[in-house]
């Protein structure tokens, strides 16, 4: 039986060696274009096949994932993404989903996401009526953030103490975007000796990383809760006893944090500047979304003086059944990865008439899945509207049958996918509900991308923010 079809050795070595790995998905969208959805990349260790259909990425992924649900060796970190289909990784899976992600618990954090949510308006109207608009993602980065930070170490911390594990946290990010890093990640054994400089400056980073994180989880374990009413991500790992009955060490107890902070911040903070781009391109859909709104909850109202402004209750948004849709479309049409994170298969297996070994790489062109003509009407279009039909109901999960993954299907899917789902909806609310959001005068929303990890704004969005309680006192 034979691999998948695709270039040559040389050839692909060839594509490797002259593309840069953050803008790589050019080349694969031709490959497929001239190999169709199922082909293989060769390199020197080992075949790399990418999947570009859906029905073979549920085939793949649900009917067979216990056979692909590997990840290739990576010395990089200890946590979940990282992990080896095994006892490790499910362990501290099911403790991420069922103590922080199980609906219940995603509950008890509202009145962190209200505090948050209060901190970004409270940010915004220092921006009102710029005439010139603003950049809105740092916005959205750092109110993301800082709740993320909550739920992870159970404080709120002040803003340097925030800023501080922001810095160590983007510090490796941006590094493991690059290509060095990435080469190292590649080839770990070789790596350390031939890229001795990286494995340096990648343990520096680790080591700064450690600096900043070690002592807020210590104080944490060995104080009283400095915030008892949250259960933390932290406190969660602290509890966790391993397969041989072990604890986890600091060292461990960081990489999972970090991951925490990484897997949720620049993914959401990103899919929220997409959303919010096309409510300013598209100012139809922001009104129907506003009146959507206002039939569930009312105008929005003045708050009390010294008071933080009122916020939309989060039983409310499962009235909401467009902003959902505005949501969905926002992650079909830009979704934050292009690609999941590597698979490897475990075990020699057919799919197609065709071979894929033990040990082989798989991945999924995401991307174009939520943009493929023959699933989705009109693909380039912002269209909430497509997610409306049988009642709303729509399977992000893929489960039954995948049209789009932006978080992946099967077992590897992203734990965190429900509460991710939860902030951007409560996000968007808030800010629809409180602003009317606008393009500046002579400014045109560019929907070009650029990878920086996750896919981002090419040029990030700049909006011209009104309160719309001010609008509403001036008619009254
Ligand atoms: C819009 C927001 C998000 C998007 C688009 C997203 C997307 C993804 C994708 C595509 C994967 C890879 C799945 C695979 O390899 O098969 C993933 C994995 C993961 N995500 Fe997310 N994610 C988001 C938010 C979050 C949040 C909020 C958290 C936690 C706080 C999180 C934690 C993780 C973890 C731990 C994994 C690794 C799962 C594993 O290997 O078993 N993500 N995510």
């Amino acid at each position: 039986m034979k691999l998948p079809p695709g270039p040559s050795l040389l050839h692909s070595s060839f594509l490797l060696l002259t593309n840069s790995p953050l803008n790589f998905e050019p080349v694969l969208i031709n490959l497929k274009a001239r190999y169709g959805p199922l082909f293989t990349l060769s390199t020197g260790f080992g075949p790399s096949i990418l999947v570009g259909s859906h029905s073979l990425a549920h085939e793949i992924l649900v009917k067979k994932g216990a056979l692909f649900s590997d990840r290739p060796k990576f010395f990089i970190n200890f946590n979940i993404s990282t992990a080896s289909y095994g006892p490790n990784w499910r362990l501290l899976r099911r403790n991420l989903a069922s103590e922080v992600m199980h609906p219940n618990r995603i509950k008890s954090y509202s009145s962190a996401r209200k505090w948050a949510v209060h901190i970004l308006i409270s940010r915004l109207l220092e921006q009102e009526n710029q005439a010139a608009g603003f950049k809105v993602v740092d916005h959205f980065r750092h109110a993301i953030f800082r709740l993320l930070v909550l739920m992870c170490f159970g404080d709120k911390f002040d803003e340097s103490r925030v800023d501080e594990i922001a810095k160590v946290q983007r510090e490796m990010m941006l590094a493991v975007g690059s290509r060095r890093i990435t080469m190292l990640a590649m080839f770990p054994g070789v790596g350390k000796i031939l890229f001795s400089n990286v494995w340096k400056q990648f343990e520096k980073m680790r080591d700064n990383k450690e600096q900043v994180f070690v002592p807020i989880i210590t104080s944490r374990i060995e104080s009283a809760h400095s915030e008892p009413q949250v259960v933390a991500y932290v406190d969660t790992l602290a509890n966790l006893r391993l397969p041989d009955g072990g604890k986890l060490t600091h060292r461990e107890m960081v990489g999972l944090c970090s991951e925490f902070l990484t897997g949720g911040t620049d993914s959401t903070a990103g899919a929220l500047q997409w959303i919010m781009a096309n409510l300013v391109k598209h100012p139809r859909i922001q009104s129907k979304l506003y009146d959507e709104i206002v039939a569930v909850v009312g105008p929005p109202r003045k708050g009390v003086e010294g008071e933080p402004e009122p916020v939309i209750n989060e039983e409310d948004l499962e009235k909401m059944r467009y902003l959902k849709a505005v949501v969905l479309e926002g992650l079909r049409r830009h979704p934050p990865a292009h690609f999941l994170l590597p698979h490897k298969v475990m075990k020699e297996v057919e799919v197609e008439g065709y071979m894929f070994p033990q040990g082989a790489t798989i991945n999924f062109l995401v991307s174009e899945m939520g943009l493929d003509p023959k699933v989705w009407d009109e693909p380039m279009e912002f269209k909430p509207e497509r997610f409306l039909a049988n009642d709303g109901v729509f399977d992000i999960n893929g489960s039954k049958g995948i049209k789009m993954m932006p978080f992946g299907a099967g077992r590897r899917i992203c734990p965190g996918s429900d509460l991710a789902l939860l902030h951007l909806e409560y996000f968007v609310a808030n800010l629809v509900w409180h602003f009317d959001w606008s393009a500046p005068d002579g400014y045109h929303v560019d929907l070009d991308e650029k990878n920086e990890f996750t896919i981002v704004m090419k040029n990030p969005l700049q909006a011209q923010i009104s309160s719309r309680v001010e609008k509403i006192k001036h008619l009254s």
